[in-house]
């Protein structure tokens, strides 16, 4: 254990540390009454064995790696828990047993070192780094019990957080004994030759190590950060009395540079301390200088990265331009092993602010403003201030003396060598400002108002973690909906309640932002009436979501606005599309006080009518609920709206807003806000304050591998003469017929009439879908009638697709698929039902869209499959539109029927359950409806025949969809109706028409 050493250190040090502990024990004993039982009870065999280990045993365990984070990995969590029983039992001991005295000092040892090192793995294992200097002296010392450090680079940065803490800078604060075992945190413990304990954080190679030692003459315990000598100390420890793990060793140990920096490693045990190395800038060239110095890899390191770096062989340096000496005294200045002296006549950054602060020297800007080849740096030199994370700020400042002089001052500094950017926590952020503010040769942007009310708490003082959102209670909400909610949707309604009802919910699409927010909305229920502002493509789908998760809710309290000359309040509910609310203007005097948006992003553009007409509403209302799966499409400028709808006093004036956020430049014709700034601090703001944002990828354990969703589109999107037409197809149906043929043919002309009467509003749900930022998806329809309807919108439109139908040759299948796969052009695959439901992977799509429906189920769960095959990472959505008062009425409860009965024999996971039960109600109530429903069951069930069916209405949906009476490309070909029997039904049916 002690080998590398001579007897003689090894007794010195044996000697320094029993006498060190001894009177450490000393003082305990006095402050708890006596060792003396302390003593017998740990020899005691009732004492629990694991507590009666060697001293040495646990420090080697102390050092263990996996207490850099412990806690994250089950067993050491269960090593944590296990040591927290640990120290409680010792703590109890501690107490009951405070009355007698021993100055054992083996029992002192164990005592001191098991509490000790108990300590710091249990904190450790609770935060990583939570050790912070502050919290030992100053007036921010929390009391006794809070957690010591709120330091958020302990999470983020663990390795960095100390790395340029200097020992001159750091306080020495003192602690006597007990307050080291109440409050010795996330410091790792070493004990020095000459008798010292210390306390390293067991961060990372780069962390500056802090002592805490047992004071020879006083017994006092300090703690403080190492001394130059004192790396001697930790380096004689490690040989000596730990047994450290081999591979450890050999992790680079960094202790005491000459700028006086110490340096723990995340092991504690050093056999070696690397010396500095020192060396020093000389003139190479006119414009060039060298770095005289030995080798130091960091160093080396820091060389590669400048520009102008040149290795001259013969002279064994490496020289540089004079433009990247500022940056290479900087970089080598946060270096401990390293020492440069600058080149003559300037100074090194730090030198120059130490100068300057004590009132001597030139300054380096004076030096470098009067030598020839450097650049003289404009009068003011401008940065600003960005938010980059829940607890850091960052300074993104061109180099300037006086200010880094300042930075280094900050407790938590972090520089950022890559970035060359300086870090620190927010509850640096006014000190900083304020130093700023008074040097006149610098000008720096401070973090926008909004930003720092959102921060508030962590500019006071750094927290670990967000505060956690309480718990809301929804007793007074209908159970139904309450419990239907996925654990992430819960957190979304209390985040919501948290904020008060005004939010905007960004959640991925098919998250389930629907069930949030009548779920939210239901809360406020007694501030009801309340109004849905939504596409019009999914009005009814907002009133059926109301019927099935607040079955509390009257149907007839739901009122869809339809017209402008309808009512916007006549209901409890009221849903209006964006649309129509522009055009009840003379109605907005009426106030809503709780509002939801679905689609928030159709408000981006403030000129748009339908904006006009929402905002004022929105301000006026105590909750606004905003729904959007794609808040911003292209560039921020699109949240600008949405934000204020929320927070009208956040950016009041958008001229701010665009200057951060949208990188506002003035051209010739005005402002341009069209792209983009600081958006890291812009989401890290509105999730602070506004937003709460889920994507799939985070909560795919939650949902099943499809989501589906009956999508009711707008019936009054039917004209008049196709309304006539279905009703008419219906009333046929419902006479019954002679034979089944003619059944039949009679069901399939009302399929047909759906089609048509659907097109208008599957066409506008499409282009709401394309409105939405839905980037790639799949719409599967049967008649090509309607498959061409979208076909030409898309065109018009020039959104780029795919097609593939009954037209297409088996040839062209594959390189369409790899189109749609591979392009980012192609947003949308155009599929044929019964053409294109197997074979192909489409994967690159998440949302299929069945524009139409179709009464095999195998058919429509095969179409699902293109999407949801080997390939897709994603849960996929799956949305079904249904058109009330058409054959869908019959279709959709048939397939979930169907359905059901597959899964409960095992053929299939599809599940229709939940939304089949609202649309039961549909045939069940109407003998006539009833009859046409038998119709479907009959026609259809004979299963034989179900292909057979689907292929004759392929061929009939073929000839019509030839707009001409005369066949399509299939039918020419004879590949739908080869069977003469089929032509001859097929003949039949148009002679009925
Ligand atoms: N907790 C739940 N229990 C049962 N079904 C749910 C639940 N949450 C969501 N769903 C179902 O998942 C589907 C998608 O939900 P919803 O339409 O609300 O998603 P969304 O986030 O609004 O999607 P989009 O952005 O595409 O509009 C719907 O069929 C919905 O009924």
């Amino acid at each position: 254990m002690l080998s590398g050493l001579t007897e003689e250190q090894k007794k010195k040090i044996e000697e320094n540390r029993q006498k060190a502990l001894a009177r450490r024990a000393e003082r305990l004993a006095v402050q708890h009454g006596g060792a003396a039982k302390i003593q017998s009870t740990f020899q005691s065999p009732n004492y629990p064995q694991n507590l009666q280990r060697p001293f040495a045993k646990q420090e080697s365990h102390h050092v263990d790696q996996h207490q850099q984070n412990p806690g994250s990995h089950p067993e050491q969590k269960s090593c944590v828990q296990a040591e927290q029983r640990h120290l409680n039992t010792l703590q109890q001991t501690l107490a009951l047993h405070g009355a007698q005295q021993n100055s054992s000092q083996d029992s002192s040892r164990d005592l001191c070192g098991q509490l000790g090192g108990l300590k710091q793995s249990l904190l450790i294992g609770q935060n990583s780094l939570s050790y912070s200097h502050q919290r030992y002296g100053g007036s921010d010392a929390p009391e006794q019990g809070q957690p010591i450090s709120t330091n958020p680079n302990a999470l983020q940065h663990p390795e960095s957080y100390y790395a340029f803490k200097k020992p001159t800078e750091l306080p020495q604060p003192r602690l006597n004994a007990n307050e080291l075992l109440e409050d010795v945190k996330c410091l790792s413990k070493s004990v020095s030759g000459d008798g010292d304990v210390k306390y390293v954080p067991q961060s990372s190679s780069n962390a500056i190590s802090i002592d805490s030692e047992i004071q020879a003459d006083t017994g006092e315990l300090t703690c403080g950060p190492f001394s130059k000598k004192d790396g001697g100390n930790v380096s004689q420890f490690c040989s000596t009395v730990l047994s450290p793990d081999p591979a450890k060793e050999r992790r680079v140990q960094k202790v005491a540079g000459s700028g006086g920096v110490g340096y723990a490693s995340e092991s504690t045990c050093h056999r070696k301390v690397p010396s500095v190395v020192k060396g020093s800038c000389v003139k190479h060239s006119e414009d060039r200088f060298r770095v005289v110095v030995g080798y130091n890899a960091e160093l080396i390191a820091v060389f590669k990265s400048l520009p102008s770096k040149t290795y001259d062989p013969a002279t064994k340096t490496w020289n540089f331009s004079l433009d990247d000496y500022s940056r290479l005294v900087e970089a080598a200045e946060q270096l401990s092993s390293v020492t440069l002296a600058p080149l003559e006549g300037m100074g090194t950054p730090s030198s120059t602010t130490r100068s300057r602060s004590v009132g001597k020297g030139p300054s380096l800007k004076s030096v470098l403003a009067g030598s020839s080849g450097w650049q003289k740096p404009s009068a003011v030199t401008r940065g600003k201030c960005v938010l980059i994370s829940r607890f850091q700020f960052e300074v993104d400042i061109a180099y300037e003396a006086e200010i880094i002089g300042v930075f280094k001052q900050m407790n938590s500094r972090n520089y950022d060598m890559k970035t060359r950017k300086w870090r620190f926590l927010l509850e640096d952020y006014s000190r900083i400002m304020e130093a700023a503010r008074s040097l006149p040769s610098v000008e720096v942007e401070p973090l926008p108002k909004p930003v720092i009310q959102a921060f508030a708490a962590h500019f006071e003082k750094s927290t670990l973690k967000a505060a956690d959102i309480p718990e809301a209670d929804l007793s007074e909400a209908d159970p139904k909906v309450v419990t239907s909610l996925m654990p992430f949707q819960r957190d979304g309604v209390n985040f919501a309640i948290s904020r008060e009802g005004r939010l905007l919910l960004a959640d991925d699409m098919g998250l389930g932002k629907t069930i949030q927010a009548i779920c939210i909305a239901a809360y406020y229920r007694k501030e009801w009436p309340l109004l849905v502002v939504t596409p019009s493509s999914v009005r009814f789908t907002w009133a059926e979501a109301f019927q099935r998760w607040l079955p509390s809710l009257h149907p007839d309290s739901i009122n869809v606005v339809v017209t402008s000359k309808d009512k916007l309040s006549a209901g409890l509910v009221n849903i209006v599309s964006f649309d129509l609310l522009s055009k009840m203007e003379n109605q907005l005097r009426a106030t809503f006080q709780v509002v939801i948006v679905d689609e928030s992003h159709f408000l981006k553009n403030i000129k748009t009518a339908r904006c006009r007409a929402a905002m004022p509403l929105l301000k006026a209302a105590k909750r606004v609920i905003l729904l959007s799966g794609t808040p911003a499409m292209s560039r921020p400028s699109e949240l600008y709206t949405q934000i204020i709808a929320v927070q009208p006093s956040f950016f009041p004036r958008f001229h701010s807003f665009g200057l951060r956020y949208c990188d506002a430049k003035q051209m010739p014709w005005g402002w341009d806000y069209s792209r983009s700034s600081n958006l890291g601090e812009l989401k890290l703001f509105l999730e602070e304050s506004i937003m709460i944002r889920r994507l799939k990828s985070d909560v795919l354990s939650q949902l099943p591998a499809k989501q589906r969703k009956m999508v009711v589109v707008a019936p009054e999107g039917m004209n008049a003469k196709t309304k006539a037409e279905l009703a008419a197809a219906a009333r046929e149906m419902a006479k019954g017929y002679k034979s089944k043929q003619q059944e039949k043919e009679a069901l399939f002309l009302f399929y047909n009439r759906t089609a048509e009467a659907k097109i208008s509003s599957v066409v506008e749900y499409i282009l709401d879908l394309l409105e939405s930022g839905r980037e790639k998806f799949l719409v599967f329809a049967h008649h090509k009638v309607v498959l061409n309807a979208i076909s030409k919108e898309l065109e018009k439109k020039q959104v780029g697709y795919i097609r593939i139908d009954g037209s297409t040759p088996s040839s062209e299948r594959q390189s369409l698929c790899q189109k749609f796969q591979f392009s980012e052009k192609h947003a949308v695959a155009l599929l044929s039902l019964t053409a294109a439901n197997m074979g192909l992977t489409l994967s690159a799509a998440d949302l299929v869209v069945f524009a139409e429906l179709f009464w095999n189920p195998g058919v429509l769960i095969q179409a699902e499959d293109r999407a949801h095959r080997i390939g897709q990472t994603s849960s996929v959505n799956i949305h079904y539109l249904v058109a009330k008062g058409t054959a869908d009425d019959f279709l959709w409860p048939m397939i979930q029927e169907k359905i059901r009965v597959l899964g409960e024999a095992g053929l299939s996971e599809a599940n229709f359950s939940e939304t089949a039960k609202v649309t039961d109600f549909l045939y069940k109530q109407d003998p006539k409806q009833r009859s046409i429903y038998d119709l479907f069951q009959r026609t259809f069930s004979e299963d034989a025949d179900d292909i057979d069916e689907a292929l004759l209405v392929e061929a009939v949906d073929a000839c019509q969809g030839s707009g001409i009476g005369g066949r399509s490309p299939d039918a020419e070909r004879g590949a739908v109706s080869e069977s003469p029997h089929k032509k001859r039904r097929i003949d039949e049916f148009f002679s009925a028409r």
